[in-house]
């Protein structure tokens, strides 16, 4: 049974019969897997400390250690890592109490060589989606008590978030970039009894007015050059559930009048067609800009402000919730070592106390880039300051042209610079000859 195509799976062969690993490990690697064997549990362990599997061939009677419990640890220790249990016809029980423990599945010894390939390959296709689905079942779980927090602050924030959510007042979600409003809108969503219903996103300075025009509120064929086809526009798609304004500030002055109209009636017309339709539809809004100074330099409706603001929730900068770091640290790190099926189990007492630290500019955006980028590069359990990469702190050294870099980061460092001595994003935009809407998604991108 040799394979077809290219095959690719990293194996890690427990057994404490040296008969049996070499001939499975030779059965394998004709195959094309790579394999390693180990003769004990504390020697599986060993070999996980520094390479990482994506399957495990566990043999349950290893001399006098417990089967069971050295599959907890394994689990434990790669929880990514496939595990087929190698058993005898008379431990079948066993291996069903395995089963239950997280093995994936069981192979009955003596096995044919072609039993022991269709189990690796079933298990290798099945892996990758599977840790990907799980991670993904994870997130959706942590979603309900993702906006736990042990800050004072962000206690009241929530408290008040959650005693609004099932009420349709629209709601200003206010707050440095990255500190979580789009998050925050979407778990307000979740709470209300409009959960079941679509939780629309319009991402307001992606847009220029005409486009952002019939993306909310659609067009009819032929309403402008290039119209072929009718849509529909998002304020009908989130019909009966909750439409997010994000970063509301960038919202087209032009267009506002329009806006709140569709807010105090629930109307809107299509472009180009003069039916006037309905949508129930509650607005969620957010931005980090100061929409009062706004509204006194004329760039933001007075009346427009006072729908959308009928609740202000504002969250605070990470850096002032300290207490709230190291959580949301090691949560994003389960993730995505999950993810990437990667050695990094923790962080070691230096990384915590830089993490601590540092200033969070970019708020959670960042510290979940920083623990992404750690998790992959970092190749032993417990991280360490020099994995976290945070030493470009302001005071630190400072990208320069001709450095050996790439060329991200020197973008980011100007990127940075320019924003900072900018007074609007708009100015920021020009002085850098971008649109507005490439800075945002390139703001998004560098966590900045
Ligand atoms: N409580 C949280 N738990 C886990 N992840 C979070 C949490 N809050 C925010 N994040 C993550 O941080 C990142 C930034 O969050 P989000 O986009 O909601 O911030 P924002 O304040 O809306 O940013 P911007 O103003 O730039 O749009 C996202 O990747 C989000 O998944």
């Amino acid at each position: 049974m040799k394979p077809t195509t290219e095959v690719t799976g990293r194996i890690l062969l427990v057994d404490d019969d040296p008969v049996i690993l070499r001939t499975f490990r030779s059965c394998l690697e004709e195959r094309g897997y790579s394999a390693m064997s180990a003769g004990s549990g504390p020697q599986a362990e060993a070999l996980l400390q520094h390479h990482v599997f994506d399957l495990c061939f566990l043999d349950l009677r290893l001399g006098r250690e417990n089967g069971l419990s050295i599959l907890q640890r394994l689990r434990s220790q790669a929880p990514w890592m496939r595990v087929v249990i190698v058993t005898a016809m008379s431990a079948v029980n066993t291996a069903v109490e395995a089963i239950k423990s997280g093995a994936s599945d069981y192979l009955v010894k003596p096995c044919s060589p072609d039993q022991l390939c269709r189990v690796t390959a079933k298990q290798l296709e099945t892996g990758p989606l599977a840790s990907r689905l799980e991670a993904l079942e994870g997130e959706l779980r942590q979603a309900g008590d993702a906006f736990g927090s042990d800050n004072p602050t962000m206690m009241a924030v929530l408290e008040t978030a959650r005693q609004v959510a099932d009420t349709d007042a629209n709601i200003l979600v206010l707050g440095e970039s990255g500190t979580g409003k789009g998050e925050l809108a979407r778990a307000i969503h979740g709470w209300s009894r409009r959960a079941k219903k679509p939780f629309v996103t319009i991402s307001c300075p992606s847009l220029s007015a005409e486009l952002m025009e019939s993306e909310m509120f659609g067009h009819s064929r032929g309403a402008f050059t290039g119209a072929t086809e009718s849509t529909l526009g998002r304020v009908n798609q989130a019909d009966g559930g909750t439409l997010f304004l994000d970063e509301i500030g960038d919202f087209p002055l032009s267009l506002q009048p329009k806006l709140l109209r569709f807010i105090q009636d629930k109307e809107y017309e299509r472009i180009g067609d003069p039916v006037t339709r309905q949508a129930d539809v509650r607005i969620l809004a957010a931005t980090n800009l100061d929409l009062e100074a706004m509204v006194q330099a004329g760039r933001f409706r007075e009346d427009l402000l006072y729908r959308i603001n009928v609740i202000t929730l504002h969250l605070p900068p990470l850096r002032e919730r300290s207490e709230d770091i190291l959580v949301l640290a090691e949560r994003f790190l389960r993730m995505f070592v999950r993810n990437y099926g990667r050695p990094a189990r923790r962080f070691g007492e230096a990384a915590q106390a830089a993490l601590l630290g540092y200033h969070w500019p970019g708020n959670i955006r960042e510290l979940r880039n920083v623990v992404e980028r750690t998790s992959i590069i970092c190749p032993q359990e417990v991280i360490g300051t020099s994995h976290l990469g945070l030493g470009e702190q302001p005071g630190g050294s400072v990208p320069r042209v001709g450095m050996p870099l790439r060329l991200e980061e020197l973008e980011k460092a100007h990127i940075t610079a320019v924003l900072a001595s900018s007074e609007t994003l708009e100015q920021a935009a020009r002085t850098l000859g971008i649109d507005a809407s490439t800075l945002y998604r390139k703001r998004k991108q560098y966590g900045l």
